[in-house]
């Protein structure tokens, strides 16, 4: 990649979509100039996150789901089967009409998801109860012709990294059981990725299109917005019923299945990023960071014995299973220790003559930027060890402040001046017209009601003034 000749100054955090527009692009995570909107190109660094972070959820999904692909291509009949899920992507979906010169004789939609495609292979593939429950997944390309505004990794109109999720079960209790399972794995691969999650219940008229309900959980983002990123969707047997998905009982009866479906996309990196990021770029929780270290070699006299040193440090930790790496370009350190940071890497190694004479090197933390001189004897226990502080420090620390940045509130002025600033924890009676109304006056949407905790108090609508159990969260959002 072409080294940034001067260094690009990064605007600051707080002017958010610039810093992050900016950061996308100095930090090389993904190129926006292709020229088709909505798609964009990852460059190697940014698909090395990409690598790290979907291996986690392979390694969540894989203990009890199997992976798979079905094809990208959708026939307008399949597509067309079930109604609400139609009304839900009409707008959406991408169509191909042509195969070279010939007009197709079937239209062809390009997946917005997956649904149609695999629940016809599900017809064939489930004959009895011994086939369920059934728990595939694929992690694909998707296709909405998104109107709203697209931006990189959060809005796209190609989806590059959909992990879509379907499951089959023999009853609407075993699918709903399925869905709190998958709500759990989300909020533990974001623990992973150090990105707390809020998880709630959507309202009806947010749920998927053709579902019975819809989970989502929501990261705040730094700009007081929330952002989607994950949805569970209890699609109880509607797919079943239209896809006829029927499997036989025990009794020798033919029952319809009841279904979920459960998605994360490259969004899950947009909360990453964004979430952990400072004035000087990114910074990568260790488990997910494409460089976990970075050594950087003080070269004056003796320079020698320095590199020799610094590439012994390098093999103890490659031996220890650290991604590291040696920064001995010609570069001034000032500017390596601009690049390395802008790239988040979480821990840089200084080696220098005055170490060595100490047998010993600097290490500094990107999160906090404190410096420690360690033993180079037992670098790779000190490495290792400083990993997991920063993994846990990055996840308190935002832990911290979305729990700051969640505000109750009872009237609709304080929800007003509460939204532009975070979450607003807000007393509803559960009507539709009170939630729509409420969206309407405070310029922010209801997410849901929290899935985590039980909230039973006794407070006012503060639309209607009727008395209620419950409350919700209200948000801007993406
Ligand atoms: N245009 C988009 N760009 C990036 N991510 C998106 C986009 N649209 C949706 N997502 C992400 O994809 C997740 C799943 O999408 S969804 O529509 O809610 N659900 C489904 O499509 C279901 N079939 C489960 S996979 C969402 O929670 C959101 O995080
Ligand atoms: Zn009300």
């Amino acid at each position: 990649m072409a080294e940034q000749e001067k260094e690009a100054a990064l605007p600051p955090k707080e002017n958010f979509s610039e810093w992050y527009n900016d950061l996308l692009q100095v930090a090389e995570i993904m190129d926006v100039r292709y020229p088709v909107k909505g798609s964009y190109v990852w460059y190697p660094f940014g698909f090395s996150i990409r690598r790290n972070v979907y291996g986690i959820i392979r390694e969540l999904l894989d203990k009890d789901h199997q992976e798979t692909m079905f094809p990208l291509l959708i026939p307008e009949n399949e597509f067309m089967k079930e109604a609400e899920h139609i009304k839900g992507f009409e707008d959406e979906v991408y169509w191909v009409l042509n195969g070279g010169t010939t007009p197709l004789d079937v239209k062809l939609a390009l997946r917005p998801t997956s649904e149609t495609a695999i629940y016809p292979m599900y017809r064939l593939w489930v004959r009895s109860h011994a086939d369920l429950p059934l728990k595939l997944y694929q992690i694909v390309n998707t296709f909405r012709y998104e109107t709203k505004h697209t931006r990189p990794l959060i809005r796209l109109r190609e989806i590059t990294s959909f992990k879509e999720a379907h499951t089959v079960h023999a009853t609407w209790d075993e699918a709903a059981a399925q869905v709190d399972e998958a709500i759990r794995l989300y909020s533990e691969f974001y623990r992973r990725l150090a990105v707390p999650v809020l998880p709630s219940k959507r309202p009806n008229w947010d749920k998927f299109p053709g579902a019975d309900y819809t989970v989502a959980v929501d990261a705040l983002m730094p700009d007081g917005k929330t952002l989607q990123v994950g949805t569970a969707h209890h699609l109880g047997d509607n797919f079943a019923k239209t896809f006829d998905i029927k499997y036989e009982d025990v009794a020798g009866e033919q029952v319809y299945a009841h279904q979920t479906c459960y998605g994360v996309s490259e969004r899950s990196i947009a909360a990453l990023i964004s979430i952990h990021g400072d004035d000087k770029g990114l910074i990568m929780p260790p488990e997910v960071a494409p460089v976990q270290a970075v050594i950087i070699p003080i070269l004056f006299k003796k320079s020698e014995a320095v590199l020799a040193a610094c590439n012994d440090v390098k093999e103890t930790l490659e031996a220890a299973g650290v991604r590291v790496t040696i920064d001995d370009s010609d570069k001034r350190p000032g500017s390596k220790y601009y690049k390395w940071e802008m790239k988040g890497v979480p821990l840089r190694i200084e080696i220098g003559p005055r170490d060595l004479e100490k047998e010993a090197a600097m290490l500094v933390r990107r999160d906090t930027g404190e410096k420690e001189q360690v033993p180079i004897s037992s670098i790779a226990n000190e490495v290792i060890e400083r990993f997991a502080v920063i993994q846990f420090s990055l996840l308190e620390n935002a832990k911290e402040n979305l729990k700051a940045r969640i505000f109750d509130c009872n009237t609709v002025e304080e929800i007003k001046e509460k939204v532009s600033e975070g979450i607003a924890h807000v007393p509803w009676c559960g009507e539709e017209k009170c939630g729509l109304e409420m969206d309407e006056e405070v310029g922010a949407g209801i997410l849901g009601i929290p899935t985590d905790q039980d909230d039973e108090g006794n407070y006012k609508c503060p639309m209607c003034g009727k008395d209620t159990s419950i409350r919700v969260y209200v948000a801007k959002t993406y």
